[in-house]
């Protein structure tokens, strides 16, 4: 599904990522892991085309639709919107004050598959942490992804939290989603990924996710 071809990545004339070499396949959940600032984000930036490479190559199927779940920000608890309303922003192709019965449909499917049926007329702002980034995982499920990244979506929410968000995303994944997690829980890495990538100053390890302790002299 994707490919990175002696991919190099950086800002201006800052160098981050260099020669990186990694395949995608469909169906994958690639754990990605590494010490703070060795440029997990800006590999994510550039699989959502925000960054062009510096050199090498970035191949992605066509037609994958990439989904995104952010990192958890926490939100104003004045925060007008119910959860079922801020899903379904990401409905609409187009601005209308409505949606249409199968639109309706769809919020509903999403909100179904996240847990969140019985919390839908809660306001988002004050849902808790977990709640939340279901509700971003939602909304981003609305658009049908074939991709879907998260990076650091479980970041401050509580270990049962974290599982409850990952079990959901695992079972997408079991129904036919490629997921990219970007984490520093290594015991998560784990628990849900199949695949990792490990990233360390210019030296770059990816394989099965039972060879990752192999890799790392179990960190
Ligand atoms: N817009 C930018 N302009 C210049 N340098 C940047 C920019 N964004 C990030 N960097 C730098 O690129 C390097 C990699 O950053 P990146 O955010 O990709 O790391 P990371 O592995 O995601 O780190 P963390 O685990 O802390 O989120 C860092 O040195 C960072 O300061």
């Amino acid at each position: 599904m994707i490919t990175l071809n002696h991919l190099s990545l950086g800002y201006g004339s800052k160098g981050v990522i260099s020669d990186l070499n990694l395949t995608i396949a469909k169906g994958e959940f690639l754990v990605v892991v590494g010490e703070n600032g060795v440029g997990k984000t800006t590999l994510i930036k550039s699989l959502l085309g925000q960054l062009a490479p510096h050199a090498g190559k970035l191949t992605i199927a066509d037609g994958v639709k990439i989904g995104y779940v952010p990192q958890f920000r926490n939100l104003d608890s004045e925060y007008p919107l119910s959860i079922r309303d801020f899903v379904a922003l990401n409905v609409r192709p187009t601005w209308r004050p409505w949606l249409t019965q199968v639109e309706r449909q769809q919020v509903e499917t999403v909100l179904a598959k996240t847990n969140l049926t019985r919390l839908a007329d809660r306001p988002l702002g004050l849902a808790s942490g977990g709640e939340k980034q279901r509700a971003y995982l939602a909304q981003s499920l609305l658009a049908s992804p074939d991709l879907l990244i998260l990076d650091e979506s479980t970041a401050s929410l509580d270990p049962d939290s974290k599982v409850e968000l990952l079990s959901l995303v695992k079972q997408l994944q079991t129904e036919g989603l490629t997921i990219i997690f970007v984490t520093h829980d290594w015991d998560l890495a784990r628990q849900f990924g199949t695949h990792f990538l490990h990233m360390d100053a210019g030296c770059y390890r990816n394989g099965p996710i039972a060879e990752l302790d192999q890799h790392l002299g179990g960190k």
